[in-house]
């Protein structure tokens, strides 16, 4: 079976694409990397696009009058590249309703903290403020409705009374660097499966992984 082609969105230093482009450079794994984009020219991670021999470029939000007009610039390159599964990757725009329409459900991204809980930015520290004692990542489908969207893989740590911001999130960070590759091979694997939930988001089914979901505990 070909190789899924992924396109993986950036906007910042990209430690979740270079543990993607570490993935996808093993023989047996079931996707490759086929365009990296970054709406930021000076985001780091596009060195480590260029290292790994993979096409990237710049598509700055600022040159656009619209949301929609950047996003269909967005996917205009995707689809020139023969992407089918965008993986957003501390990618720091909202899209347009337009853009999770026309990639419905090949869209995923990695959040810092166990969805549904801390939504938006600054999620390591509203955590803290919260009291809580357990955060993590989470691997979601990425729909209109803003890090609401289908849930894949979760993956928790502690939280420690002395965390800060930054503790917290490197320790986030480390869970992040092995979920995501985790839930890119399933999708390379074709072994994901959507369930329709009236009135709910859809429920992530992976062939061949009890309970019907993954979670992945990293201590
Ligand atoms: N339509 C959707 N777009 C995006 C989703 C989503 O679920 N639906 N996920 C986000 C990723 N994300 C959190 O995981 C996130 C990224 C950015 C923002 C945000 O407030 N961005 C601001 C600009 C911030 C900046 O440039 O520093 C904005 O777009 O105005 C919130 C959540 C990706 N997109
Ligand atoms: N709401 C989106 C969000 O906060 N994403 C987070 O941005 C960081 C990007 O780091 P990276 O560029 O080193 O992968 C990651 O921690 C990712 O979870």
């Amino acid at each position: 079976m070909a190789r899924l082609k992924a396109g993986v969105l950036i906007s910042g230093r990209g430690s979740n694409l270079l543990t993607l482009l570490e993935a996808c450079a093993a023989p047996d794994f079931p996707v490759e990397i086929a365009l990296v984009v970054s709406n930021r020219p000076e985001a780091g991670g596009l060195s480590h696009a260029q290292r790994f021999g993979v096409p990237a470029t710049v598509i700055p939000h600022r040159d656009f009058p619209d949301r929609e007009a950047f996003d269909r610039a967005v996917g205009a390159a995707l689809e020139a590249a023969g992407v089918e599964l965008v993986c957003l990757a501390g990618f720091m725009r909202i899209f347009s309703p337009w853009f999770p329409a026309r990639w419905a459900n090949r869209i995923l991204n990695i959040h810092p903290s166990l969805l549904p809980a801390f939504k938006g930015l600054h999620v390591q520290q509203q955590a803290i403020d919260a009291g809580a004692r357990v955060s993590g990542a989470t691997v979601h489908l990425v729909t209109d409705d803003l890090d609401g969207g289908p849930i894949v893989a979760q993956a928790a740590v502690p939280v420690h009374p002395d965390d800060t911001a930054d503790t917290l999130a490197a320790r986030i960070l480390k869970a992040e660097h092995a979920l995501y590759p985790l839930a890119l091979r399933w999708f390379g694997e074709r072994r994901v499966r959507l369930v329709p939930q009236p009135g709910k988001p859809d429920r992530v089914v992976i062939d061949g992984i009890a309970p019907g979901g993954a979670i992945l505990w990293r201590p």
